[in-house]
């Protein structure tokens, strides 16, 4: 290499025999060192890549927050991590009973709960980001029509190969884009609530409040995840002090840039929302988050 950098522009054709061995000999050098460069890069790449392959878990962008975080006074109830679901299993994805959303979502449900905590209410989420192998498992569940287990309490009058075509489960759903929650009001002090357990007799999520399985939660008309048009936000049969509820988080939510989806008293979602396109699939964790709770 030094060889051919000292030789004089105007001499190289002068260059005799004994030069041009060593010049062969040090572009062979100087190629062999370039396909050793090449193959640890690619080398190093596979390396990179191969924890993805072997199952390591994606991570969710730095402003993805615990919610607990930003408002530690909200009360999360995080249901599919729990059997208490329509689908009767702990769902996919759901490592920690942890309610993970965009800053932005979590710094606005804040706000919303400090102005209703002067009211007397506090906010309660059911379920937060929602990673897409949840909503995979949902779409599994869906296809399995002999596995009825939760009709009773939570799509008693909805045929189960409807409930993705009547708008109830979303096959991309907001909640995977990190600005979607699912929640409720919850009257001040907040009672106990206890827990389901497996097997125990279900009651249709519409039935009277004090029939139904107990939440602390103030009688919105139905339950949580109640597959039915009685859950629709506005259904006109809604009246009294359940259809102020609805309106009390609705107006509230809404203030605060919420949308609500009309399917769903309990479903709004942050706009603008910072991930308009994506459906992420990292698990909810805190080892998901950049900066854990
Ligand atoms: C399943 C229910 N909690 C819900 O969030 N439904 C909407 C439509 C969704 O899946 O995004
Ligand atoms: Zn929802």
């Amino acid at each position: 290499m030094n060889r051919i950098r000292s030789l004089p522009r105007r001499n190289t054709h002068l260059i005799d025999a004994g030069d041009m061995t060593r010049l062969s000999s040090a572009v062979r050098g100087l190629v062999t060192a370039l396909a050793t460069l090449l193959a640890l890069t690619a080398a190093s790449a596979t390396a990179q890549a191969a924890p993805s392959r072997a199952g390591t878990d994606p991570k969710a962008p730095a402003d993805f927050v615990a919610l607990q975080t930003v408002d530690p006074t909200i009360i999360q109830e995080m249901r599919y991590i729990t059997r208490h679901n329509f689908v009767g299993e702990r769902i996919d994805g759901y490592r920690q009973p942890l309610c993970i959303l965009t800053r932005p979502a979590a710094q606005a449900l804040h706000k919303a709960q400090r102005k209703l905590l002067r009211q007397g209410y506090t906010l309660k989420v059911y379920d937060c980001y929602r990673p897409q192998r949840a909503v995979n498992h949902f779409v599994r569940w869906a296809k399995d029509l002999e596995d009825q287990a939760m009709k009773g309490e939570f799509y008693p009058d909805v045929d189960k190969t409807r409930l993705f075509e009547d708008g109830y489960i979303a096959e991309k759903s907001g909640h995977s884009r990190g600005s979607t929650v699912d929640l409720t009001l919850v009257k001040l002090p907040a009672m106990p609530t206890r827990p389901y357990v497996p097997g125990e007799p279900l009651v249709p999520c519409y039935a009277p409040r004090s029939e139904r399985f107990p939440d602390n939660s103030v009688d919105m008309g139905t339950g949580f995840d109640c597959f039915d048009t009685l859950s629709h936000t506005l259904d006109p049969r809604i009246q009294g002090t359940q259809r102020a509820n609805r309106l009390l988080l609705k107006s509230t939510l809404e203030g605060l840039g919420f949308v609500n989806l009309a399917e769903e008293w309990w479903h709004y979602t942050y706009r603008p929302e910072p991930y308009p396109d994506t459906y992420f699939d990292f698990p909810v964790t805190t080892k998901s988050l950049t900066k854990g709770p």
